[in-house]
């Protein structure tokens, strides 16, 4: 998906920029042998997949969710290769009306997938169309308008839906229910993610040693997006001042270079950091104060910082606000001041620890 505050500037955003998209391409794994980690999410899938080909029908409908980035759209692609069928690619927002989706199911031939991206940005009379399409091959056409109007069965070719969402909370209950497959796509091990980077770094005709790779996939939050993102500017770095080869030494005067951190946080994640330490001595502070000490929108803050500052155990969202946890002292080197816990009040007040230490 794009982001909400499209930054083509930031390099640790998940989000992909329509120039991004196009090097992406070059770099998707075809099969899921190819595809490197997720190990649930492979297996079950690779179950499903060998399930149907016996039975020689279509698999169950597949959606996929999980955060941007983490390989959804590799995956639905990978599904139709799997199967040798073909993919017919749209998306949620691209369907506006539902006679759109019903030209598009009307046209799927038997055993197609059709791949629809953020799908929870559907529009709802196009769900609804979805629905007995989903489990009936059977589309109702409506024709005409007012009292006159009916609907004349349409019967499509049995096929696979792969939905893929990166906000699966936002499905309703009778969309999601009709998936026969749930893949919940997980951040990366920073050891598949060295997998991601040295079969990219093959495809681009990149040097990279382990070192170099360790160090780049420890700053690429779980995400092989950012991962083959660091990976092209740490290239650039490389030939232009350096051999051309990717050491340890060359990944991280690179990445210092473009003010990607140890942990993988860009500069305005720090400067968010900075300001709930320094200007507010670790909060409590609401998210819109924040913003507004860094310059931003509050969605920006919200969307495209926190929710890895939280993974990373640097920030809590608390009932009363946003608090660093010691970890954000510590990593910002600065000294951990003395009972910035205990912040007056009562007991219920304080933030509540599970939610404070949860990476
Ligand atoms: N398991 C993987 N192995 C190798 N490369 C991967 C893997 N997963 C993702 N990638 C790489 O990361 C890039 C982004 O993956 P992809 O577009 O599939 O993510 P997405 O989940 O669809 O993201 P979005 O939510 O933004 O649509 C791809 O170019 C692909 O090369
Ligand atoms: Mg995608």
């Amino acid at each position: 998906m794009t982001s909400p505050e499209s930054e083509p500037g930031s390099a640790a955003s998940p989000w992909a920029g329509d120039e991004e998209r196009v090097v992406e391409s070059a770099l998707r794994p075809h099969s899921l042998g190819e595809f490197v980690g997720q190990p649930k999410v492979a297996r079950q899938l690779d179950l499903v997949l060998e399930g149907a080909k016996r039975r020689g029908r279509p698999p169950d409908h597949v959606l996929l969710s999980g955060p941007p980035g983490l390989g959804k759209t590799s995956l639905a692609l990978i599904i139709g290769a799997e199967l040798g069928t073909t993919v017919k690619i749209t998306s949620g927002p691209a369907i506006e009306r539902s006679g759109d989706l019903a030209a598009m199911l009307s046209n799927l031939g038997e055993g197609d997938v059709l791949f629809i991206d953020e799908i929870h940005r559907i529009a709802r009379p196009a769900e609804e169309l979805l629905y007995m399409a989903m489990e009936d091959f059977r589309v109702d056409v409506v024709v005409g308008k007012g009292p006159g109007a009916t609907a004349i069965p349409l019967e499509i070719s049995p096929f696979t839906l792969v939905g893929a969402t990166t906000r699966a909370g936002l499905l309703t209950g009778p969309l999601r229910d009709r998936f026969g497959f749930v893949g919940q796509m997980e951040f990366y091990s920073t050891e598949d993610l060295q997998l991601v980077l040295r079969r990219s770094a093959d495809l681009l005709g990149v040097a990279i040693d382990a070192e170099g790779a360790a160090e780049i996939a420890g700053r690429s939050r779980g995400t092989p997006r950012i991962a083959n993102r660091l990976l092209r500017r740490v290239r650039d770095y490389a030939e232009v001042r350096a051999d051309g080869r990717v050491t340890r030494a060359v990944a991280r005067a690179a990445l210092a270079l473009y003010d990607v951190d140890e942990l993988g946080l860009d500069r305005l994640d720090r400067e968010v950091l900075h300001a709930l330490v320094a200007k507010f001595n670790g909060g409590p502070v609401g998210v819109a104060t924040l913003a507004v000490a860094v310059g931003e929108e509050p969605h920006t803050v919200e969307e495209v910082c926190e929710p890895f500052l939280v993974r990373a155990g640097l920030l809590a969202r608390t009932p009363r606000g946003r608090v660093a946890t010691e970890a954000a002292w510590t990593h910002l080197g600065l000294p951990v001041p003395d009972g910035v816990w205990l912040r007056g009040g009562t007991p219920g007040d304080q933030p509540a620890s599970p939610t404070l230490f949860d990476a």
